[in-house]
């Protein structure tokens, strides 16, 4: 067994004796079979309504950055945004961090504390395309910016840069507005590439790097930083930033 097999095994087995602690409780003698049955029933249900809603929140959020999207590359013939990828956490994840993270293991309790159920990132070229395209989605009056963690301004110890916003984005029901949280991470190509290599390198050591692997992302992310600098003053040579002043040509 590799270590990539060991580390899903570990994570499959935390999951499997939740769910047996689960079974055990509802299972003590005393306890109704069918009783049991209906409240196994009633959370296979309420994990599924759950997914549906934050899947529902992602395609709001996506259709909103494919709109910005379209409209720079067939208007504009300039846009900011490279990629977008879109992510529902999976099941597996969200019990994991679920458990991690501590508390009751409620519905309501793992929404309250896990805010990255539902998640968009957005790949930009440049570093001020990553802040243009936040502004542009924070002026969008349906979007509630519930919080803003700038880690381009303020880096991570090790090196990670992003910005994120988890953004609060309402899905119109047969019977009710669901209000959903997605988590919104804004990079350039430099600070991606840079993120997915350290999560593969951190998920195969399980988050515990050998210290000259850490030394040496250290030094790929000042590389990749200076990269987005030198870049930046590129930028200016295609496309100048528009004047926030000036209103836009209709
Ligand atoms: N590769 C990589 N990704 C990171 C790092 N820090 C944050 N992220 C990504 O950003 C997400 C949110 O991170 P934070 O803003 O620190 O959120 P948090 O709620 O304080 O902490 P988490 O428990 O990590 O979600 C994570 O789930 C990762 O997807 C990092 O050091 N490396
Ligand atoms: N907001 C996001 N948008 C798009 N993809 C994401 C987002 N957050 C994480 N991902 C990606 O989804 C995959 C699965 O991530 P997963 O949900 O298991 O963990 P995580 O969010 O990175 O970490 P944690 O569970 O510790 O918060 C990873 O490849 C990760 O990079």
């Amino acid at each position: 067994m590799d270590d990539d097999d060991s580390a899903q095994a570990d994570t499959s087995q935390r999951v499997s004796s939740l769910v047996r602690a689960r079974q055990e409780e509802l299972s003590r003698p005393g306890t109704d079979p069918e009783q049991l049955a209906a409240q196994m029933k009633q959370v296979h249900e309420e994990f599924t309504r759950l997914r549906m809603y934050y899947q529902f929140g992602i395609d709001e959020v996506q259709t909103k950055v494919n709109i910005l999207r379209q409209e720079f590359e067939q208007i504009h013939e300039y846009s900011p945004i490279e990629h977008v990828r879109s992510r529902l956490k999976s099941t597996e994840s969200l019990v994991e961090k679920a458990v991690r993270t501590g508390g009751d293991m409620t519905i309501p309790a793992i929404r309250e504390r896990v805010h990255d159920i539902a998640g968009v990132r957005i790949t930009c070229s440049f570093v001020s395309d990553v802040y243009w395209i936040a502004d542009m989605l924070r002026r969008q009056p349906d979007l509630e910016v519930l919080t803003t963690k700038d880690y381009i301004a303020s880096p991570k110890p090790h090196g990670y840069r992003s910005l994120h916003l988890i953004v609060q984005v309402p899905v119109f029901l047969s019977e009710h507005t669901e209000h959903v949280p997605v988590e919104l991470q804004l990079r350039t190509i430099a600070m991606d590439f840079w993120a997915s290599t350290e999560h593969k390198l951190s998920y195969k050591y399980r988050r515990n790097l050998p210290a000259p692997l850490r030394a040496e992302l250290d030094d790929a992310a000042r590389v990749a930083a200076d990269l987005d600098a030198r870049m930046e003053r590129l930028r200016s040579e295609i496309r100048p930033m528009p004047d926030p002043e000036r209103p836009a040509r209709s």
